[in-house]
């Protein structure tokens, strides 16, 4: 399939196009380089350009009859939307709407959509399914939930056939090493960790220790980022074959707490960093859990590498290897 990928020099998107390219996909990656490296393209072109501007997004269609857009470009930090709403909503909602604009005018049949698990906010039931309340307790989840109301709305209006992942705590790296997280002053968890475990940081804050959770930590669910990436190619596949537009979670159904990351970083490195115990981080919902029998029905998606474990090797592997070649 001829696709474009926005976002596609990011973290995830990186991942994603890797698999694509694998997959014999015409790949057009489209990026403004804000938080994205061209070196994590493996596969496919890019063309350097700002959601922000629709007549960039138009000169990139024009001619082109792409068969399908995956769109990843977002900004991703919970705690910044909190105190910098508008800049979420500018890049997430609006450049989505933009998107969507162009995708109208040239007729682009199929949507693969990164929405997440801050749409549920603070749900009452500890594993959170498709059908579960929606209520962001932050601007990014709000932001994002926008997002999927615009392209279902749309999509109602045009025939276009979509699929919204919502990703639950994205994690780990690509098994050879290739490609991993770089984003600069990364706030995630697991990349914080793995910081401290290879000296990059002297120590780290956990956040919150009152949580009704087994520890008083947050609960998360870490999916591996090349599972994800495997659920984005079959997403593309059940389309293709004509089937229809789903929304599905996409996470393991175990969580995991902060204090039950950090000790697992510590064991797999060997390497005992400081770790203060503070008060809670604005917009952090307590437990998020995903209920994944909906995409393993709908696209057959079955995980291969659902230990903590292998992602925080894979994790601790990548940052090694980041650290080396930055140095
Ligand atoms: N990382 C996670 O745990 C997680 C969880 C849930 C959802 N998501 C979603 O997954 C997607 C990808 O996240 P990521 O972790 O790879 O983040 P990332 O910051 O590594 O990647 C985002 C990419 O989009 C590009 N970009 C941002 N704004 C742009 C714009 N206006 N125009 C063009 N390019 C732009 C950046 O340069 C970058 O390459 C996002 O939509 C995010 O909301 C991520
Ligand atoms: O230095 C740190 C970093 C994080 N945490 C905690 O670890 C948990 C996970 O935090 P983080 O890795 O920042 O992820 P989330 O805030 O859960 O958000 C991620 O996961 C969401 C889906 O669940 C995505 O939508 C977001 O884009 C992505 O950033 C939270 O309880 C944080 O308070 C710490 O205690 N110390």
């Amino acid at each position: 399939m001829k696709v474009l990928v926005t976002g596609g020099a990011g973290y995830i998107g990186s991942h994603v196009v890797r698999q694509l390219g694998e997959a014999g996909h015409d790949i057009t990656v489209f990026d403004n380089l804000s938080t994205g490296y061209p070196w994590a393209i493996l596969s496919g072109k890019l063309v350097e350009g700002d959601l922000g501007d629709p007549e960039a997004i138009d000169r990139l269609m024009e001619g082109q009859n792409f068969e399908a857009v995956l769109h990843f470009a977002a900004h991703i930090v919970v705690p910044e939307s909190v105190e910098n709403p508008l800049k979420y909503y500018r890049n997430n909602t609006r450049n989505t709407l933009n998107l969507l604009g162009a995708i109208e005018k040239h007729k682009i049949p199929r949507l693969v959509f990164s929405s997440t698990a801050a749409v549920y906010g603070m749900p009452d039931e500890t594993v959170i399914s498709e059908a579960s309340p929606l209520q962001p307790i932050n601007p990014y989840g709000a932001s994002k939930l926008m997002s999927e109301q615009m392209i279902q709305d749309f999509a109602a209006a045009s025939g276009l056939n979509y699929t919204i992942l919502r990703y639950f705590n994205v994690a780990g790296a690509d098994l050879e090493g290739r490609i991993g997280q770089a984003t600069p002053e990364a706030t995630h968890l697991i990349k914080v960790a793995c910081e401290c475990a290879n000296g990059v940081r002297d120590g780290m804050k956990i956040f919150g220790t009152d949580y009704d959770t087994r520890d008083g930590t947050c609960v998360r669910d870490y999916i591996h980022v090349e599972d994800l990436a495997k659920a984005h190619i079959m997403a593309l596949a059940h389309m293709a074959a004509g089937g229809g537009s789903n929304i599905l979670n996409c996470g393991y159904g175990t969580g995991f707490t902060v204090k039950e990351v950090v000790d697992v970083v510590k064991k797999l490195s060997g390497v005992d960093f400081p770790v203060e115990l503070v008060d809670r981080r604005p917009g952090d919902p307590g437990a998020l859990v995903a209920a994944n029998d909906r995409i393993k029905a709908v696209l057959g998606w079955e995980p291969d590498h659902a230990e903590l474990e292998t992602i925080v090797r894979s994790a601790l592997n990548w940052e090694k290897i980041w650290q080396g070649r930055k140095s």
